[in-house]
């Protein structure tokens, strides 16, 4: 029961461990630049939430790729109504030809791409690839035609930017080295081996190393506004999904994290639990302390609680004075867990100023298991509801894993 308790023996408050999680975060940071913090964020694996958003830009580019390469199919016809030659029409439409074979064999492999974790590298590093051919082909007769071709250039530039709807900077990254080092490869190349004669086009214009480096820059700049465009949806996912107050995840977080979790349960045969935990009389609480010491009790609990997390633990601010913990254990194990919580948060009360009040926080919690008590997220939550009423009837500061 949260109370105003003042009998709490001085020595007793040199145990409670009271962090500050925004503190704990901005530490984290310290001696860090923010450039360094966005370099480590966009090369590591995204977040849960994040790969999910990730996965339906990858179909989305997948079914663009489709449209665009069925478009691409126009320009040999294009070539042959405009007096191109025979040649040249045909290498066009083998080469349209294949990029549909690949774009078809994306398609279906993009609507399960959370099981391909390669897929969003390979399907961008196949685009930069792509472009480099075609380049290449337009280079191989006439070279200004090649290096020269701003709309086939282009699709350097369109790759690494759709890189951006797969929300890994991974991702981004890979693709304008790609294509950074594929397209400087070959001008350097063509530079280096072709006679200057052969890099005058009066069709075409002129091949200099100054409009390669120029385009190379480009490229590099692409780059780095994608990245940062990643970043930048990377911040926003990060806070949608994390609570303002504690820096727990949240109940949008959960939503998405829940189904992989329950997933991963039922193909490995293991078990889990979902707690939901509430604060006892905690409206008491802002009502005698205020609210802005609401605040801090709540950041206390979550401190405790997480300074005292197992791996295979998942603690989340559903709302309010609410939380859920999920534990991948059976209900039994489960039940001990969080029961060995509670009397720990019992015995931590909160040290308002130091040396002054205490105030006492206990929690009551229901617990219900997968798959046996509900098979999704709110069958789930119903349950451990109904057993959470449970406690608080009997008189709170109390934990119930089965129907009474
Ligand atoms: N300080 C603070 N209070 C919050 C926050 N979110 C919800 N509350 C308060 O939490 C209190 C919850 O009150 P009740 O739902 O009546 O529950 P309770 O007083 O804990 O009583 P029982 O759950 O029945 O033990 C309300 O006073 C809310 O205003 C928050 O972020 N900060």
């Amino acid at each position: 029961m949260a109370q105003r308790d003042m009998s709490v023996d001085p020595a007793d408050r040199s145990d409670e461990r009271h962090v500050d999680p925004n503190r704990t975060d901005e530490a984290r940071l310290v001696g860090r630049t923010p450039v360094a913090d966005a370099m480590s964020a966009l090369l590591s694996r995204p977040d849960e939430i994040m790969l999910e958003i990730g996965a339906t830009g990858e179909l989305l580019v997948a079914r663009l790729r489709a449209v665009i390469a069925a478009l691409l199919l126009l320009l040999p016809l294009a070539n042959a109504l405009g007096g191109g030659t025979l040649r040249s029409t045909l290498v066009g439409l083998a080469g349209a030809v294949l990029i549909n074979l690949f774009a078809q064999i994306w398609l279906p492999l993009a609507r399960r791409s959370r099981r391909y974790r390669w897929l969003p590298f390979a399907t961008s590093a196949f685009d930069v690839t792509a472009t480099s051919a075609v380049l290449i082909v337009l280079a191989f007769n006439d070279v200004p035609a090649g290096l020269n071709s701003m709309v086939v250039w282009c699709g350097y530039l369109l790759a690494i930017l759709l890189t951006a709807l797969r929300g890994d900077g991974r991702t981004t990254l890979v693709a304008g080295a790609l294509a950074l080092a594929q397209y400087g490869a070959l001008a350097a190349f063509a530079l280096l081996t072709t006679a200057p004669e052969q890099l005058i086009s009066s069709e075409h214009g002129i091949v200099t190393w100054s409009t390669q480096l120029q385009r190379l820059l480009l490229l590099g700049m692409g780059t780095l506004v994608t990245a940062v465009i990643v970043y930048r949806m990377q911040r926003l996912v990060e806070m949608s999904g994390t609570d303002g107050l504690t820096r727990l995840p949240n109940r949008t977080w959960l939503l998405h994290r829940i189904p992989r979790l329950l997933r991963a349960a039922r193909e490995e045969g293991g078990s889990l639990t979902l707690a939901l935990i509430n604060l006892d009389h905690f409206k008491r609480v802002n009502d005698e302390a205020g609210h802005h010491v609401g605040d801090r009790v709540l950041r206390h609990v979550v401190s405790v609680l997480r300074d005292s997390a197992e791996p295979g633990e998942w603690l989340v601010r559903l709302g309010g004075e609410e939380f859920v913990l999920v534990m991948r254990k059976p209900i039994g194990t489960a039940w001990e867990r969080v029961d060995a919580l509670r009397r720990l948060v019992a015995s931590r009360p909160f040290e308002v100023d130091r040396g002054a009040d205490f105030i006492r926080v206990t929690f009551s919690a229901g617990l219900a298991g997968y798959p046996a008590e509900g098979l999704d997220l709110s069958a789930l939550l119903g349950r451990a509801d109904q057993r959470l009423q449970e406690a608080k009837r009997e008189g709170r500061n109390r934990v119930i894993a089965r129907d009474g």
